[in-house]
């Protein structure tokens, strides 16, 4: 199993979670986020005079997936969030040991369906 975290630009939150559907995900997790990346947040004019923005919003995704998707997820994420411009944000991939459904107490997999 993966999970699978991406951050994105805010409104490309939709258009991710129409392509997803496509995909037999059984879960998403969706926070509201501040980051930055290799240009460190941007600068903005206020009243005349140049500010430092550190942090911009950004969307996680978090989604834990069975093995053989985990291919298709990153490609939907990556295909659909991307515009071409600095701050279209990066996907993550790493192991994930152990999943349970809390209602039955099933595991991994079984938890994933
Ligand atoms: N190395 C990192 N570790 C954790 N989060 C990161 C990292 N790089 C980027 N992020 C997160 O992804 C968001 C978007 O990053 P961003 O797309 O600006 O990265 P980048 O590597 O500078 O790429 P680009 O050159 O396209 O802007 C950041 O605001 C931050 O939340």
């Amino acid at each position: 199993m993966k999970l699978i975290t991406a951050v994105i630009k805010p409104f490309k939150l939709d258009a991710v979670r129409e392509a997803l559907s496509e995909v037999n995900i059984s879960g998403i997790t969706v926070t509201e986020v501040k980051g930055f990346g290799r240009q460190r947040g941007h600068t903005e004019i206020y009243r005349g005079a140049e500010y430092a923005v550190d942090f911009l919003p950004k969307i996680k995704l978090e989604i834990a997936v069975p093995d053989e998707i985990a291919d298709l997820v990153v490609e939907t994420i990556a295909k659909t969030a991307v515009t071409g411009k600095v701050g279209d944000g990066k996907i993550f991939v790493s192991e994930l040991e152990s999943v349970m459904r809390i209602r039955t107490g099933e595991t991994n997999e079984e938890a994933l369906s």
